[in-house]
């Protein structure tokens, strides 16, 4: 997909990774709408991109994913603004063992949604386009941990339903590839809430346990995960496929075997 022109939708956009592929989207002159829970940090990044790229080129939402009529309403004014929709990126993603059924909602309920409503403004079984749709898992889904057994669950059914609706995708000729991107740790805000209670719940116990995995891992930057981010959305082979970014591996992506009878 050549992106001059071309406008994508990046929940949690406003810090960390959906911050850095925004940043990557701009720098080749897509046009990008920021939609976050958080508006003080929403409105600072807008500032700054604004600055650096022009006012024209980007857009900030606030708005919390998990309720369906404010994601509607985003995607909506996306559309409404710039006229048109080729890329939605549902990253946003909280670590909350506490409140774990608010981790299900956001790391998956919501992705769910934000997928279909990507293909209502995308597939062409609507009439439309076509484009392209990427949603965040984890190498927790890989490499599963006692820390956060709720988030882990979330980041493999992301899998689970990415790469099923990528063979709907396919079967339906939507002209919409769906694919899956699995990062492991990354230097965010939300690395930091391994140390906290309120996101741990009783897991805490276990923060040094999982600080020596950050340190056996490696930490990422998140400009490497909008790289990948990147390849994603101009490989146009690329449908259901499942990416990994590690230190040991840097971007690669992850072979299924093939069915066997
Ligand atoms: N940081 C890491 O080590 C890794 C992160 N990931 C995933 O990458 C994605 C992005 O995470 P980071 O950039 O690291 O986190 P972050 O905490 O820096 O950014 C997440 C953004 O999502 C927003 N957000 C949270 N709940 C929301 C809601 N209900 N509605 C709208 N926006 C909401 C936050 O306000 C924040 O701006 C998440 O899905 C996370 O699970 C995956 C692997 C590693
Ligand atoms: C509080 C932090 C919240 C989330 C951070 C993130 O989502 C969790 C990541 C969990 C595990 C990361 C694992 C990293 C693994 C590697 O870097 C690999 O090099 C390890 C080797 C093999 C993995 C197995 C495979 O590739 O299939």
């Amino acid at each position: 997909m050549a992106l001059c022109g071309k406008v994508a939708l990046i929940t949690g956009g406003a810090q960390g990774i959906g911050r850095a592929v925004a940043e990557a989207l701009l720098m080749s002159d897509c046009r990008v709408s920021l939609v976050d829970l958080n508006r003080n940090v929403g409105e600072e990044s807008k500032t700054k991109l604004d600055a650096e790229f022009g006012e024209e080129k980007s857009l900030f939402i606030q708005c919390d994913v998990t309720d369906s009529g404010a994601l509607q309403d985003a995607f909506k004014r996306t559309v409404e603004r710039f006229g048109r929709l080729d890329v939605v990126i549902n990253n946003a993603g909280i670590n909350n063992e506490k409140n774990w059924e608010k981790t299900i909602q956001v790391n998956l309920t919501s992705v769910i949604k934000g997928t279909y409503l990507g293909l209502d403004y995308m597939s062409k079984e609507h009439g439309k386009e076509g484009g392209v749709i990427i949603n965040v898992s984890s190498m927790a889904a890989f490499l599963h941990s006692p820390h956060q057994p709720v988030y882990t669950a979330t980041k493999h059914g992301v899998i689970g339903f990415s790469r099923a609706l990528a063979d709907a995708a396919e079967l339906g000729n939507y002209g919409v590839r769906i694919n899956v991107l699995c990062p492991a740790f990354v230097d965010t805000p939300l690395l930091q809430t391994v140390s906290q209670e309120d996101n741990m719940g009783k897991f805490v116990k276990f923060k040094d346990d999982f600080k020596q995995r950050m340190d056996k891992f490696g930490v990422l930057k998140p400009s490497l995960i909008a790289e990948g981010m990147m390849r994603i959305i101009t490989d146009e082979s690329l449908n259901g496929a499942v990416m990994k970014i590690t230190s040991s591996k840097g971007i690669h992506f992850h072979n299924y075997e093939p069915l066997s009878a």
